[in-house]
């Protein structure tokens, strides 16, 4: 029998592995049935594993074909209404279907701005009651005042309690929600229970209200809450204490009569409109349901941090989020009279730019394409329109007229302009690589107008993303 160098020279097809897997010669009927039986399991755990793999590679296959999109920007520059904006106009069947579950954001949003008017009412009444009588400011609050306030106390038991119901907080009269999504199958779920579905109870044993009694509840204090919002002592009373409700983001109450109708169902832009704060970073995945790109694969994802010069730590750990993106949403609002709510000492115009100037310059980045959305353009124009002086805060504005009469045009187009000229100049300087940036104008809250540039976005996007697929 030829030993097995042998048999290595002389057989050009020899197999170690082969001899490996011979059979001994000795094997029993018994040991020959168990091997095969070992065999056969091996090969199945094999094919599992083969067809694990594959699967996972077409996942990534399909995931690196879909066009991933980051939308990045501080906090409430609007980058949760675009992507609202996105849902309307690429997923409205999805869109539809998150109808109610705004509705309920909405009324917590008119509910807070009313909490917020009792806790002022109720620091005034403390005032009162330990100032001297000649600080007493005319006219003063009447008792008709104090009954208003105590029909409206049922709303803050719901506010609570809807609050719970979607693991939320509200801060600062903002309902804040981590990421995850989850609050809204919460709020939907309890908005669709049977009524013999028992009622959920908190940790502490109480019972949660139904978001649907809201509705009730609201319409039952509509006439209050009316005539509260109206009441010129009232405003008087928040004027004193610094308290301008009308600039907050998520303010209803000029619609007080429509939101707490019985029938109420938010419209598009009351969806735009409605203010809810995430923190932490949310993905969103979609698939584009109608129109020439449908069947699109989208990932958008919704970066949240609070952006600030005091805590740029912070923004190291966005870069995960780098990899592999098509393109960059960045909303800067041109809101140069505010500073921000984290650091008061620093303008939101300076950190938005500070923030663009870090991400262009990023290297992880080079070849992403970079969209600038310089949104809130409607509140903008009526700061200007109010004869807020744009000089004041920004001094190289200069002596630009700041009158209304040249101002809506000439004066915010200049505005504009000298912003975006930064922007621009720190995207050339700071690129690591020469490349295009588009930017836009936008008001988030109309959906029209921004419908006509988020499908100029996606199409510009997808051929770029198709290009360097090398599918064009
Ligand atoms: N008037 C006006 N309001 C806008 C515009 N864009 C967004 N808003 C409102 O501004 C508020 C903040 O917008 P969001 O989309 O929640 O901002 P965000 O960037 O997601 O904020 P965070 O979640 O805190 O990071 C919301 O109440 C929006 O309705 C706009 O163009 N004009
Ligand atoms: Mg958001």
């Amino acid at each position: 029998m030829p030993d097995r160098r042998s048999q290595r020279t002389s057989n050009s097809s020899f197999d170690p592995l082969n001899i490996n897997l011979q059979p001994p010669a000795n094997e029993t009927e018994e040991q020959k049935a168990a091997r095969l039986e070992a065999a056969w399991e091996a090969t199945q755990v094999s094919r599992t594993i083969d067809a694990g793999l594959a699967e996972s590679k077409k996942a990534l296959e399909k995931k690196k074909r879909a066009v991933k999109i980051l939308l990045l920007g501080q906090s409430e520059s609007g980058k949760s209404s675009v992507l609202r904006n996105f849902r309307l106009s690429f997923t409205p069947k999805y869109f539809e279907n998150e109808r109610l579950v705004w509705k309920t954001v909405i009324q917590l949003n008119l509910i807070n701005s009313i909490k917020k008017i009792l806790t002022v009412l109720q620091e005034e009444w403390e005032e009162l009651e330990t100032d001297s009588a000649e600080s007493k400011h005319e006219p003063a609050l009447t008792s008709e005042h104090r009954r208003l306030a105590l029909s409206l106390s049922p709303l803050l038991a719901f506010e609570t309690s809807i609050s719970r119901i979607m693991e939320s907080s509200t801060g600062d009269y903002t309902v804040t929600v981590r990421p995850g999504g989850g609050w809204k199958d919460k709020l939907a779920s309890f908005g669709h229970r049977s009524p013999s579905t028992p009622e959920a109870q908190s940790p502490t044993g109480e019972t949660d209200s139904d978001p649907s009694q809201v509705t009730q509840v609201l319409a039952a204090c509509k006439n209050e809450m009316i005539a509260l919002w109206d009441d010129a002592i009232v405003r008087g009373v928040l004027e004193r204490h610094g308290v301008y409700l009308q600039d907050d983001s998520g303010f209803f109450l000029d619609d007080t009569a429509r939101i707490a109708a019985l029938d109420y169902i938010p419209s598009d832009r009351d969806i735009m409109r409605a203010r809810i704060k995430t923190l932490g970073v949310e993905e969103h995945r979609f698939v584009t349901e109608s129109g020439f790109r449908a069947g699109t694969e989208f990932y958008i994802t919704d970066l949240v941090c609070a952006l600030n010069l005091t805590y740029p730590s912070q923004r190291s750990t966005w870069v995960p989020y780098f990899d592999d993106v098509q393109a960059i949403l960045f909303l800067a609002p041109l809101a140069f009279w505010q500073s921000l709510d984290e650091d008061s000492k620093v303008n939101r115009v300076q950190d938005s730019l500070e923030l663009w100037r870090e991400i262009v310059g990023n290297p992880l980045l080079a070849k992403t394409a970079f969209i600038l959305l310089f949104n809130k353009k409607d509140v903008l124009q009526a700061h200007i329109a109010a004869g807020v002086q744009v000089k004041k805060y920004v001094p190289s504005f200069g002596d630009r007229p700041n009158d209304v009469a040249s101002v809506t045009k000439c004066t915010f187009v200049f505005s504009v302009a000298d912003f975006r000229d930064k922007f621009s100049a720190y995207h050339r300087k700071f690129s690591p690589e020469p490349r295009p940036f588009i930017f836009y104008e936008t008001e988030a809250i109309d959906t029209k107008s921004t419908a006509i540039i988020l499908g100029e976005v996606q199409e510009q996007i997808i051929r770029n993303h198709l290009k360097d697929l090398d599918v064009m």
